[in-house]
């Protein structure tokens, strides 16, 4: 395996220092960093992270191999700078047997471009009903600790208790799609003054909080763990700030889409901005950053949700809901949180890869940039700028809520325990750098 010596990268944002990888580890730092024959990247003036981690990418294999595959996915992952994905259950047929999560995390592994975690729906068929075989899940080679029917809310109160009760035997976390149904019936878009303008069929904040606080105190109740996928309003964040201050076992995620746009961009009817839970107004975005900000929020998801041209290409009303994110969550990351002050990079490594990790119980990612450490890392360069054109991503997809927008900063490397996924921004090949498959 190839030797890599990095000089002068600024260790999470800070000083810059060199450092070796080596045989799959952070071998040295400083000084003791300069070794003959190692390939030198140069990093001067660009921050490393931790590989960053995510808790909630749509991979789409098997049944929607139009939109993605579990290899373009995480081609896409490994330019965005990350190490691991989550790749959750509502493909078809549903991620709710051992025999799919094994299926997925296998094609994952062979892929070689980043961890794949496959998580395990809550139900079966995601139908809300019967809980799925969670233990035979847990216990299999994919060994799934995050379980969700995303996409779906679990709105069955017996049934997200029982599975709340069910995780806790292996440590897992019921990750929820705080959605309402019946409050949500139809609905479009953000419940507000825009759809009120529009005349389209709103999803009203309430229909999120009223899971999301009801949760809350299911999971205080039998003293298991929850996770809030794409929190995305300002009530949300007050539910969990409170729930965290009464010592409820809660984590919270927030997308970047939602740090960013809002709901005024429906004016223009563009399905690309449309997405569940849906784009919500200024002073949600502003909570929502503040949330993360304080802690409040634990990580950013990025809840990439490929979908073929023929599902966004139409009217509105009938297109999916659903953005792609994996390459640009960090920039967009930096763009609404480091470059206006609310996080430093540091901040940045602990809601991206250290909180993620530890939510999903992944072991050797969202570690400490430090001698011996497993070399899952991630170089930024923050000072580069780009236009985002979805046809130049490696999604399969091209449902971009970013496209034409200039975001700042860009993935240079990533390393995947000491193997280049990427360099100088581009995809190294696994087969030509000698992946163990
Ligand atoms: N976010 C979305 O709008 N769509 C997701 C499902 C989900 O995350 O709820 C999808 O699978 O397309
Ligand atoms: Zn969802
Ligand atoms: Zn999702």
């Amino acid at each position: 395996m190839t030797t890599y010596l990095l000089t002068g990268a600024r260790l999470l944002g800070g000083d810059p220092t060199d450092v070796l990888v080596a045989d799959g580890v952070v071998a040295a730092l400083g000084a003791d960093a300069r070794r003959a024959g190692a390939h030198v990247v140069d990093a001067a003036g660009l921050v490393l992270l931790p590989g960053l981690v995510d808790l909630h990418t749509h991979l789409r294999e098997p049944g929607r191999e139009d939109a993605e595959t579990v290899e373009s996915g995480t081609r896409a992952a490994a330019l965005g700078g990350f190490t691991a994905v989550h790749a959750m259950a509502n493909t078809t047929p549903t991620q709710d047997t051992a025999g799919v999560v094994e299926q997925v995390w296998r094609l994952g592994r062979d892929a070689g471009w980043c961890d794949v975690h496959p998580v395990g729906a809550v139900t079966v068929g995601l139908a809300g009903e019967r809980l799925a075989e969670l233990s035979a899940m847990a216990r299999s080679a994919a060994g799934v600790r995050v379980f969700s029917d995303d996409g779906k809310c679990v709105h069955d109160p017996v049934v997200m208790r029982r599975a709340l009760e069910y995780v806790k035997a292996f440590d897992g976390v019921v990750a929820q799609h705080a959605q309402e149904p019946r409050l949500t019936e139809g609905a479009q878009m953000h419940e507000g003054v825009v759809s009120a303008e529009l005349g389209l069929t709103g999803w009203p904040a309430v229909a999120e909080e009223a899971i999301v606080a009801r949760d809350v105190l299911l999971a205080e109740h039998v003293g298991s763990r929850l996770h809030v996928l794409h929190l995305s309003t300002a009530g949300s964040v007050e539910i969990v700030r409170w729930a965290k201050a009464r010592g409820i076992d809660v984590t919270a995620e927030v997308t970047p889409h939602h740090l960013m746009l809002t709901d005024e961009l429906v004016r223009g009817y563009d399905p690309r901005f449309k997405v569940n839970p849906p784009l919500r107004t200024a002073a949600d975005v502003e909570a929502v950053r503040q949330g993360l900000a304080d802690g409040t929020i634990d990580t950013v998801g990025t809840d990439h949700a490929p979908h073929p041209r023929e599902d966004k290409d139409c009217e509105w009303a009938a297109a999916a809901f659903g953005m792609t994110g994996l390459e640009t969550a960090l920039s967009v990351v930096q763009a609404t949180m480091v470059d206006t002050g609310l996080l430093t990079w540091a901040d940045v490594a602990r809601v991206m890869s250290t909180a993620p990790a530890r939510i999903g119980r992944v072991a050797g990612q969202g570690r400490p940039v430090a001698v011996g450490e497993p070399a899952n890392l991630t170089l930024v360069d923050p000072a580069a700028r780009r236009v985002v054109v979805p046809e130049e991503q490696a999604t399969a997809s091209v449902n971009s809520p970013f496209a034409g927008r200039e975001l700042p900063g860009r993935v240079v490397a990533t390393f995947l325990r000491g193997r280049a996924t990427v360099l100088d921004g581009a995809l190294v090949d696994p087969a030509a750098a000698g992946a163990h498959r």
